[in-house]
């Protein structure tokens, strides 16, 4: 070990030891966190002997991590072909959904498969769900969640050239908008590249550090060229923050937290951009009830679809949802 990470490592064990301290002082019944009186504390992460000190810091501080290589040729090529089977529908498959580029949708065309932009909830194939549960995705995911991981949400996004409109890109949001199970701090997104993303394709675009922030409002962007159904973003983020491109390779992999401030830009080139992704949350999470908040509009957008698609009644609420489509891939189903 290096004599930074010493000193890391150091720090750490005296954070973690504050921690504990903080924990047996805390009154039992109180429920308030001691976050505030101890801000430099460990919260989003965990020791499982994979992060190093410095990957744990940085994740603590910056709300994302972006680990090499971490997916095989081999797999990415086979998620990439069972995707061209769905598109083609050699497959059917239950409870998947399929986007379309606004711009194609609303357009004289007849689309056809190459006008997939994104495909969600595909917990139901097979192939493609073992993206979901590769032991070394699970290693990173475990630092995040801890031992008992469910699978909550899954997509692969297929980013079409941009028709000239503009709406290839995806606005700047936070992931747990969509949710409705907390804590936020036991949700972790992991995104791996299925070929090389860069600032001409569209690749990711986090602003560092806002995971430490709260839920923030959410609708739709004033957007000339028109806006991809569901795609909310946040209503008044700062402009100046400081961005990051998270150019990748493809096999690379970035894991981020669901307050993260995010979004990806216009693709510029004419192929399409691949990711695959999945959300995870500990098992030990708990549904929440999200009438009354802010994320009231994602719901009522949720139901409409979920009514329809599933010719039910429109009791079905955001919890409902996500309790359908969650699975667990390691440990025990304790509470989600
Ligand atoms: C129990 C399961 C519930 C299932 C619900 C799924 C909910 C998904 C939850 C999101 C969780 C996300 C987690 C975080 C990630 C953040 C995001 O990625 S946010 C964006 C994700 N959102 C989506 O992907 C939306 C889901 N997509 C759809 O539901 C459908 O693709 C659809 C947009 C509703 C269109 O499907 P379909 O009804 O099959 O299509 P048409 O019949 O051709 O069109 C109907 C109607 O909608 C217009 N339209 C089509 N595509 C779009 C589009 N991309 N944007 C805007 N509008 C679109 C189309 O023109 C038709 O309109 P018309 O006026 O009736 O002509
Ligand atoms: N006018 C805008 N309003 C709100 N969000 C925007 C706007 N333009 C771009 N974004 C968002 O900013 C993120 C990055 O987009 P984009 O890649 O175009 O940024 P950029 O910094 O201009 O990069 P580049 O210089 O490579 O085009 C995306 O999430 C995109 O949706
Ligand atoms: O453009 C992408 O690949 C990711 C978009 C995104 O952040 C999301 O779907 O939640
Ligand atoms: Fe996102
Ligand atoms: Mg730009």
């Amino acid at each position: 070990m290096s004599r930074a990470a010493e000193r890391l490592k150091l720090l750490i064990n005296h954070l973690e030891r504050s921690h504990t301290q903080a924990a047996i002082r805390a009154e039992p019944t109180s429920g308030q966190t001691f976050t505030h009186s101890h801000p430099q504390q460990l919260r989003y992460t965990f020791d499982t002997g994979l992060l190093t000190p410095e990957q744990r810091l940085f994740y603590e501080e910056n709300g994302f991590i972006h680990i090499k290589n971490l997916v095989s040729e081999d797999d990415i090529d086979k998620f990439r072909w069972e995707f061209e089977r769905i598109c083609r529908q050699e497959v059917k498959v239950p409870g998947l959904v399929v986007m379309r580029d606004v711009a194609i949708a609303k357009s004289e065309f007849i689309p056809d498969q190459k006008a997939v932009s994104k495909i969600q909830d595909f917990q139901e194939d097979p192939d493609l769900f073992q993206y979901c549960t590769l032991p070394q995705i699970l290693k990173y995911v475990e630092c995040f969640t801890g031992p008992n991981i469910m699978a909550m949400h899954t997509m692969l996004i297929n980013k079409p050239p941009d028709a000239g409109k503009k709406t290839s890109r995806h606005p700047m949001h936070q992931d747990l908008h969509y949710f409705s199970f907390r804590p936020a701090d036991r949700i972790v997104c992991a995104w791996t590249a299925m070929e090389k993303v860069n600032r001409h394709n569209g690749c990711l675009v986090v602003l560092p550090g806002t995971h430490t922030g709260t839920l923030q409002e959410h609708d739709y962007p004033e957007w000339e060229g028109g806006v991809n159904k569901m795609y909310h973003g946040v209503r008044g983020y700062n402009p100046q923050h400081p961005r990051v491109h998270l150019e990748m390779e493809k096999g690379d992999t970035v894991f981020f937290h669901p307050l993260l401030i995010h979004g990806s830009g216009m693709n510029q080139t004419q192929g399409f951009r691949k990711a695959i992704s999945c959300h995870y949350a500990s098992a030990d999470c708990y549904y929440i009830d999200v009438k009354g908040t802010t994320q009231e509009n994602i719901e009522k957008e949720v139901k409409e679809i979920a009514t329809r698609k599933y010719a039910i009644g429109d009791e079905i609420t955001l919890k409902d949802t996500w309790a359908i489509r969650g699975r667990l891939v390691q440990g025990v189903r304790t509470s989600l």
